[in-house]
């Protein structure tokens, strides 16, 4: 997978793009990230990428023509990116989507910023995304929240797939079981005899009791939703 990030503050990326399994995956060439500067596809003298609202108000609005031509140019060859916009008031980020989007070839992410981008704008990008119900000074940081989800699920970036499967939401969006690992005690905190049993059937089962327990305590709708579509077997039900 390529992904095309836009943005006003490329450093913000540098730890991401270096450090862990999103470092990783890059510097082994399992996927590819690039970094593009908004400001080096103006053409005045100071590099403009901004500018008060029309009709006034607060703040500054980015600019359609440098992210066009951004995006003109980044497009000449290869694959057409899905573009994404990270905006406050966008569609709701959850695992569906980084499955859905960790899918694409290709991806463009436009980092919105100010108080949001030129309207136009919007007739590049596939879908407005946001990560929660707050607004941010940028949406750098929802860049690579979504980036990060994505990324882990391309086959190869981590190591154990055995670790994604077990990974919350993947399992009908089930929470995940509790972790343990040594000491068998610590200050005076054991962990849960079957686990050191050895019995891989009894470890099986009291993980899955234990992820629809936490689902039936915190997320009881996903509960809900699973019994309403037959997704849970006669002893998951029990
Ligand atoms: C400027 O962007 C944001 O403030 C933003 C973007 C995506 N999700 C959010 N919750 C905020």
């Amino acid at each position: 997978m390529r992904i095309d990030v836009l943005t006003v503050l490329p450093g913000l990326f540098d730890c991401f793009l270096k450090e862990g399994v999103i470092g990783k995956a890059i510097s082994s060439g399992k996927v590819e990230v690039k970094v593009h500067n908004i400001r080096d596809f103006t053409t005045d003298k100071h590099r403009v990428v901004d500018d008060v609202p029309y009709g006034g108000g607060p703040g500054m609005v980015l600019k359609p023509e440098p992210i066009f031509r951004a995006y003109d140019e980044l497009t000449k060859e290869g694959e057409k990116p899905y573009v994404l916009l990270t905006e406050p008031w966008g569609e709701k980020f959850n695992q569906e989507m980084a499955v859905e989007l960790s899918k694409k070839p290709r991806l463009m992410i436009i980092c919105g910023r100010y108080e949001g981008v030129d309207e136009r704008v919007k007739s590049l990008v596939d879908r407005e995304v946001s990560i929660g119900d707050y607004v941010l000074t940028g949406g750098e940081l929802p860049a690579m929240v979504i980036m990060d989800a994505v990324l882990r699920l391309i086959p190869g970036v981590l190591g154990n797939l055995e670790s994604l499967r077990a990974d919350s939401f993947s399992d009908r969006g089930l929470l995940g079981y509790p972790n343990y690992t040594r000491p068998a005690e610590f200050r005076g905190m054991k962990v849960p005899e079957v686990l050191l049993s050895g019995h891989h059937k009894k470890i099986e089962s009291w993980r899955k009791e234990q992820s629809l327990r936490k689902t039936l305590e915190r997320r009881p709708e996903i509960i809900e939703n699973l019994k309403r579509k037959g997704l849970l077997t006669k002893e998951e039900l029990e």
